[in-house]
C-alpha cells in the first residue's frame, strides 16, 4: 500500500456496507463497489444496517439519510454510541443537502457527506480517500500498539530525556532497574541519577546538540554508575541517541551490567589467586613485582625478595600422603602471608612448595628479620614431619635478596640471588634464613636470641 502519494490503491480486503432503502440505489452502488474490488454488504433499512455493522465491522459505511423508520441520522447516532461500531467511518449520501443537513451529518460524526443524485466517479474517489485515511489510522494504531508492547516488555531500560536533562518518560524495565514506581521518574533530572561529573558531561552534550541539531550524533554506549532509589549504586551501560521531533529529545537505553561486573571482578580475582592456598599466584606476583620494581627505580628505595621452600616436602608427601601435603601447604601459606602486612608487601605461591614474598621499601636487615620471623612461625605450627632428618616438624629454608634497582639491574638477577641464598640455606642444614649479604650485628644478635628460645 502506498500511503505517501496520490497513487493509493485500497486494500483488496476493504469491506463496505451500503445502507439505502431504494433498491435501485443499492444495486447500482453495490455493483460499483464490487467493481472497485471491495467486499460489499447491503442493507435496506437503518435497523438492518446496524445489525450488519455490528456483525461484520466494515471499514466504511455509505449511509442514506432519508429512509422510512430509522433514518440515516438516527442510524449514525446509534452506530456512534455503540463501542463495537463507534469507530467505523460513516459517509452520508442524501438528496437533503442543505447546509444544515450537511452540518448535522458532520456533527453526528460522519467523515463525509455526498449530495444526491450521486456522481459515481466522485463516490468512488471519496470512498477511496476515506479508506486511505482509515487504513493509515489503523496502521498508525497498530504501529503504536506494537511499539508500546515492545517498550513495556523490553529487557533494556528506556528513558526519553529532554534537552535540559529532564526525564520525560521511562519504561517499566527502567523503573524496575532503578527501584522506582511507574511514572515516578518523569519530571526528575538525570542529574538525580548520575554523579555530578557524568551528569555535567551529558547535559553539555544535550545542550550542544539541541543548539545544533544538524550535527547530532549518537553519544554511543558508556558504562555509568547510576543511583538506585535506595541510594545504592548500580553499574549500567547507557546508550544515548538524539531524536528530533517537535523538540530535541534523547533516547537513553540502559542495560544492567552489575552481574557481569561482579562475575568479571570475581574472574579477575580468581585469575590472581592460587586455588589451593588462596594467596596470590605467580602471575599476580610477577606483575606486582614489576610495578614495585619500577617504583623503586623512581624512588631509589630498597626492594627485598624472599624465597621460601618447604624442607623435605617430597618425603612429607610420601609419608603422609598428598592430601596431607596440601593441608600443610595451606598452613604454611597462611603463616607466610601473615607477614605481608603493608600494601606494598605481597606473599605468593610461586610453584609446588615454593613461596615468595616481596617487601617493597624494605632494607636487607628488615627483610632478614621478617624472614626469620616467618621461619620460626612455620616451625611453631608444629606440623608433624615424622621422617624428616631436620626436625620432627615442618620447616622452611629461606633466601633473601635486597636491591635498590637501577636501570642496569633486572628482576631476574634479584630472583637468582634470592634462590641462591635459599639453596645455601638448604645446604647449610635447612630450617634457616640466608641473605645475599651478611646480616648486621644487630640482626645476628636477634637471630641468636631467637635460636636460644
Ligand atoms: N601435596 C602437594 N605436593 C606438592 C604440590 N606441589 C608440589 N608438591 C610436591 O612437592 C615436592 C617437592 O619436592 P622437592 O622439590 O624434591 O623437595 P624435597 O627434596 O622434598 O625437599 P628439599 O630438598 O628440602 O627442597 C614434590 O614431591 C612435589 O610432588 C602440591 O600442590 N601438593
Amino acid at each position: 500500500m502506498n500511503q505517501g502519494g496520490t497513487s493509493f490503491t485500497p486494500r483488496r480486503d476493504a469491506v463496505i456496507l451500503i445502507v439505502d432503502d431504494a433498491p435501485d440505489n443499492l444495486s447500482v452502488l453495490r455493483k460499483l463497489m464490487v467493481e472497485q474490488g471491495y467486499q460489499t454488504y447491503v442493507a435496506n433499512s437503518g435497523e438492518r444496517g446496524l445489525e450488519i455493522a455490528r456483525r461484520v465491522h466494515p471499514h466504511l459505511i455509505l449511509l442514506d439519510v432519508i429512509m422510512p423508520g430509522m433514518d440515516g441520522f438516527e442510524t449514525c447516532r446509534q452506530l456512534k454510541s455503540h463501542p463495537a461500531t463507534e469507530d467505523i467511518p460513516v459517509l452520508f449520501m442524501s438528496a437533503r443537502n442543505e447546509q444544515e443537513d450537511v452540518v448535522t451529518g458532520f456533527e453526528l460524526g460522519a467523515v463525509d457527506y455526498i449530495g444526491k443524485p450521486l456522481r459515481m466517479a466522485e463516490v468512488c474517489a471519496r470512498v477511496r480517500t476515506q479508506l486511505q485515511i482509515r487504513f493509515a489510522t489503523e496502521t498508525q494504531q497498530e504501529q503504536s500498539e506494537r511499539l508500546r508492547t515492545i517498550v513495556n516488555n523490553m529487557a533494556e531500560g528506556l528513558l526519553i530525556i529532554e534537552a535540559d536533562g529532564r526525564i520525560q518518560f521511562t519504561n517499566p524495565a527502567c523503573d524496575q532497574y532503578l527501584g522506582y514506581m511507574s511514572h515516578e521518574l518523569a519530571g526528575k533530572s538525570i542529574s538525580d541519577l548520575l554523579n555530578p561529573l557524568v551528569a555535567g558531561e551529558y547535559l553539555d552534550y544535550f545542550a550542544r546538540y539541541a543548539a545544533n541539531p544538524e550535527a547530532a550524533h549518537s553519544h554511543g554506549t558508556r558504562e555509568v554508575i547510576i543511583r538506585h532509589r535506595t541510594g545504592k549504586s548500580v553499574c549500567m551501560d547507557l546508550t544515548l541517541t538524539p531524536m528530533f521531533l517537535r523538540q530535541p529529545l534523547f533516547i537513553g537505553l540502559l542495560h544492567d551490567i552489575t552481574h557481569h561486573k561482579l562475575s568479571e571482578d570475581a574472574l579477575q580475582r580468581a585469575a590472581m589467586i592460587d586455588p589451593l592456598t588462596k594467596i596470590a599466584n605467580r602471575r599476580h606476583f610477577d606483575s606486582f613485582l614489576e610495578k614495585e620494581w619500577q617504583r623503586a627505580m623512581r624512588t631509589g628505595a630498597p626492594l627485598s625478595l624472599v624465597v621460601l621452600d618447604v624442607d623435605h616436602f617430597k618425603l612429607f608427601n610420601d609419608t603422609l600422603g598428598h592430601a596431607q601435603g596440601d593441608v600443610c601447604l595451606q598452613q604454611v601459606a597462611q603463616a607466610i602471608s601473615a607477614h605481608a602486612l603493608r600494601v606494598t608487601d605481597l606473599a605468593a605461591r610461586y610453584g609446588g612448595e615454593e613461596f615468595v614474598l616481596l617487601f617493597a621499601e624494605t632494607d636487607a636487615d628488615s627483610a632478614y628479620q621478617m624472614a626469620e620471623s616467618i621461619r620460626t612461625h612455620v616451625e611453631s605450627l608444629h606440623i608433624p614431619h615424622p621422617r624428616s632428618a631436620t626436625s620432627p616438624h615442618i620447616t622452611v629454608s629461606i633466601g633473601v635478596a635486597t636491591l635498590c634497582p637501577t636501570p642496569t639491574d633486572n628482576i631476574e638477577s634479584l630472583f637468582v640471588a634470592a634462590d641462591r641464598a635459599m639453596y645455601a640455606a638448604k645446604e647449610d642444614g635447612r630450617n634457616q634464613v640466608r641473605a645475599t649479604r651478611p646480616p648486621t650485628t644487630a640482626i645476628e644478635a636477634a637471630r641468636a636470641a631467637l635460636a636460644k628460645r
